[in-house]
């Protein structure tokens, strides 16, 4: 019997092996990345990936509900976590309460993610304080760039890289329980995944972080609008869909499907 992830089971895993993350938006991904994956994360990069919008800042609350609900019909043991959209928490942290308690109870969900540094401090710690598991996320950080054309590298500069390291201790001391660290420039990277005490899980990050993810529709190659550097396509999912429709519309038109036995046909006919 497979067993539940816990975000404490998920946090022992710093000090046993490297951690194991995709992005899944719906039950069928969900149960075919469960047992593979410590933690899948419905992420806002759903609004671009599924939606086909320009940027995550057209994800919102209903939008993250129904994919966290799919998501966790289709997981067993992976731990869930669910991005808040933009413009769900950044207001006050009154507003971030309201927002994660909606989501974690409609969705059943394990935890939730927000972006930010140092600026999101008290957000998070009334969050925490009321029992809510938070994710933080430093580096690049979409939901603050308009399209994909705005999305840059940082800690490029001494300044970007002490601001950084700042965010990564600020997010430490409030409570959370892992962080994301998205397009960080090497060195800096590995000096705020050594750094960190709670698990980092990188995305065009450091191999010194404790785990990295992807996106998963870019990693299996369906995705292909844009095709970032840290991507690797462990599969070429988009030319194997080509393939199939190809071979669907030649026999939909020279009559060869459907066959007679995709047809119903009555008891005494067949
Ligand atoms: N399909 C998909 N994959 C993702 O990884 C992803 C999303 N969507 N949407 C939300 C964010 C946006 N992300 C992205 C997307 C592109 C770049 C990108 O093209 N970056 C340039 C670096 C630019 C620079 O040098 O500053 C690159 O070369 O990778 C980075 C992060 C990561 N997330
Ligand atoms: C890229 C990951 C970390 C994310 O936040 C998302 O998929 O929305
Ligand atoms: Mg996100």
């Amino acid at each position: 019997m497979p067993t539940k992830m816990t975000v404490d089971t998920f946090t022992a895993l710093k000090s046993e092996r490297k951690i194991v993350c995709l992005t899944a938006y719906s039950a069928p991904m969900a149960s075919i990345l469960d047992s593979h994956c410590d933690l899948l994360l419905v992420g806002d990069s759903v609004a671009m990936v599924l939606y086909g919008m320009d940027s995550t800042q057209g994800a919102d609350i209903p939008m993250m509900i129904r994919h966290a609900q799919a998501v966790m019909r289709g997981t067993k043991q992976a731990l869930v976590v669910v991005d808040l959209p933009a413009g769900s928490y950044e207001t006050s942290p009154e507003q971030a309460l309201t927002t994660a308690t909606q989501i974690m109870q409609e969705s059943g969900a394990d935890a939730i993610k927000l972006e930010g540094g140092a600026s999101l401090k008290p957000h998070i710690k009334l969050l925490v304080e009321n029992g809510i598991p938070v994710m933080g996320h430093i580096g690049l950080l979409p939901q603050k760039a308009s399209s994909a054309s705005m999305y840059r590298i940082t800690g490029k500069t001494a300044d970007e890289a002490a601001l950084l390291h700042a965010d990564m201790i600020a997010l430490v001391n409030v409570g959370v329980f892992g962080i994301v660290m998205e397009g960080i420039i090497e060195p800096v990277a590995k000096d705020i995944a050594v750094a960190c005490s709670v698990p980092t899980i990188g995305i065009g990050a450091s191999t010194a972080c404790d785990g990295q993810i992807l996106v998963t529709d870019d990693m299996v190659g369906l995705f292909d609008k844009f095709i970032p550097t840290f991507v690797r396509q462990f599969g070429q999912l988009n030319p194997a869909i080509t393939e199939s429709v190809s071979a669907y519309r030649a026999a939909v038109i020279d009559g060869s499907f459907p066959g007679n036995e995709h047809l119903f046909w009555p008891k005494s006919e067949k």
